[in-house]
């Protein structure tokens, strides 16, 4: 069986880019050998927040590692404007509402590592909406919220709170995933949150297109350019 686990992140800098980089760097190595089932193969896939909406037909998987920045005045950084916007968007409308309609990212766990900057008043601000969207919405976190701040110092120096909590997500990633290998309905409630999302990020941009209408309209020009190529054929016979 094979595992396939998304890495997101939002960064201006690249320091959150980095330590995705790094988790899906490290995982073919940390992860296998704590796992139940020795013939269980992990696959990562590293991408933005906001091309994993974006990319309609990115696949979605029941484990997501989140690494994000904030930046502005606790705005969203690159890659990750449109997913903080879905976060409000969750927020303004199932935040603090327990119906289980609006729980609808039942299914999805996920790990979030935060980057900020306590000289700033809007001090993790951005990774905290996620945590709170996200849980709102039914998703479940697993491990510690990461909080690496980048006036830290000594054993709080940024850098060392990225590697310390990297480490220590190896064995509660390993136990979700063994967790998962036991789970049959995983895959409806995974569908249930996709479409959800893509509800809503229909409604917020106006660009959005999900992913069949994505699929056609991508099919839509080869085909023309097939016929084209055929009529010129036919033609250019008589
Ligand atoms: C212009 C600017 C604005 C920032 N705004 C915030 C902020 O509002 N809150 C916060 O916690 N950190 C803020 N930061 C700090 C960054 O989040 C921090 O430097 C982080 O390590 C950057 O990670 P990244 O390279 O992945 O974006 C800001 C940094 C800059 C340069």
């Amino acid at each position: 069986m094979t595992h396939e686990i998304l890495i997101l992140y939002g960064s201006q800098t690249g320091n959150s880019e980095s330590a995705a980089h790094e988790i899906s760097s490290l995982l073919p190595s940390k992860l296998p050998p704590l796992l139940n089932d020795a013939n269980c193969d992990v696959k990562s896939t590293v991408m933005t927040l906001d091309d994993f909406l974006e990319m309609h037909h990115a696949p979605w998987t029941p484990i997501v590692i989140i690494v994000c920045s904030s930046y502005g005045v606790g705005h969203a950084p690159l890659g990750a404007r449109r997913f903080r916007e879905v976060c409000d968007a969750m927020l303004e409308r199932h935040g603090y509402d327990d119906r289980s309609s609006t729980r609808f990212l039942e299914g999805v766990q996920y790990f979030l590592l935060g980057l900020g900057d306590s000289h700033y008043t809007t001090f993790f601000r951005n990774p905290t909406v996620m945590d709170e969207a996200l849980s709102a919405c039914g998703a479940l976190r697993r491990g510690a919220l990461g909080k690496a701040d980048a006036s830290g110092t000594g054993e709080e120096e940024q850098a060392k709170v990225i590697e310390r909590w990297i480490d220590a997500m190896w064995g509660d990633l390993a136990k979700v995933v063994n967790e998962l290998t036991t789970q049959s309905e995983g895959q409806q409630r995974l569908q249930r949150a996709q479409e959800e999302t893509w509800k809503l990020c229909l409604e917020l941009f106006p660009d959005w297109r999900p992913a069949s209408t994505f699929a056609l309209s991508s099919m839509f020009v080869p085909a023309i350019m097939v016929v084209l190529a055929i009529l010129y054929h036919l033609l250019v016979k008589i």
